[in-house]
């Protein structure tokens, strides 16, 4: 299968945890409804992005919101990229985790984010997730009908070695659901996506929350789709929707094999290895 529809899901996020459940089903009814094959929520969609409410609104896996998101999946017969939530473990650590789900609402993918988001940008953003969250310890990718995807949360793609690992392991395309703001998104996000596809020649996708500047971050909003030759296939604005996009993935093939980069690494003089 070389075409995916994918869909962006730029949905708002509110205090209410169910509210936010019930907003994505919404959504994922109605884009699966168009057709659409995958579907991308955003990070931490459950809760405000807020390092005070990450241990209140976090949940063992199998617990209400990775039920509802599986729900989700199989009762439309999508694959679902579950955006993040936060997820604890049995020693009570929180950690930020991207859920993914197959058409049956089978759990094909568990990413936790492996790069907190600590950052002090001077007249800027502040924002410290390890004051709540501990990190996850893997790459991830995941296996699909359409071949295999990678996926990290929205830091995480701020590191070439991690998209890399994940291209070494497969990946055609990278999905990210993320939260940038108001200080770096204008200055980095679309570069950051823009980058990282060309580097690796795959699909980046980015998909965010809708911005609400009375929240306590304000996030960027911009879901965006890149293509392997570095161009911006969709780039949405700061308010909620969706968008559904067709991707040709022949098209990676295409450009890996006119613009040989992966092929042509000089791996006898360097390599990058998981550990
Ligand atoms: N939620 C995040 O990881 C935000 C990352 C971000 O804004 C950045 O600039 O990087």
């Amino acid at each position: 299968m070389s075409k995916i529809k994918i869909a962006l899901v730029q949905m708002h996020v509110e205090k209410d945890k169910y509210k936010n459940l019930e907003t994505a089903n919404t959504f994922i009814k109605k884009v699966a409804q168009e057709g659409c094959d995958l579907a991308i929520l955003p990070e931490m969609f459950t809760t405000p992005y807020k390092t005070d409410n990450f241990p209140i609104y976090a949940e063992f896996e199998g617990e209400d919101s990775f039920i509802s998101i599986s729900n989700m999946a199989k009762e439309n017969s999508i694959y679902l990229v579950g955006g993040s939530i936060p997820e604890k473990d049995e020693k009570n650590l929180v950690y930020n985790t991207s859920y993914v789900f197959d058409r049956n609402g089978n759990n094909i993918g568990k990413h936790r984010k492996v790069h907190l988001f600590d950052i002090d940008v001077e007249g800027g953003q502040s924002f410290k997730e390890s004051d709540t969250l501990t990190p996850g310890n893997n790459i991830t990718v995941f296996d699909t009908e359409f071949g295999k995807i990678g996926l990290c949360i929205c830091f995480d793609f701020r590191f070439p070695e991690l998209a890399r690992l994940m291209v070494q392991k497969g990946a055609k395309t990278i999905i990210v659901p993320a939260a940038f703001n108001m200080t770096t998104g204008p200055a980095h996000w679309d570069l950051m996506f823009r980058s990282r596809a060309i580097d690796n020649q795959v699909y980046a996708i980015g998909c965010a929350p809708s911005r609400d500047i009375n929240g306590p971050y304000v996030s960027y909003g911009n879901s965006i789709v890149t293509t392997p030759w570095g161009d911006i296939l969709y780039k949405m604005d700061e308010k909620e929707g969706y968008k559904i996009l067709e991707l040709d993935l022949e098209y990676v093939d295409k450009i890996r094999k006119e613009l040989p980069l992966i092929s042509a690494r000089r791996l006898d003089l360097y390599e990058l290895k998981e550990k």
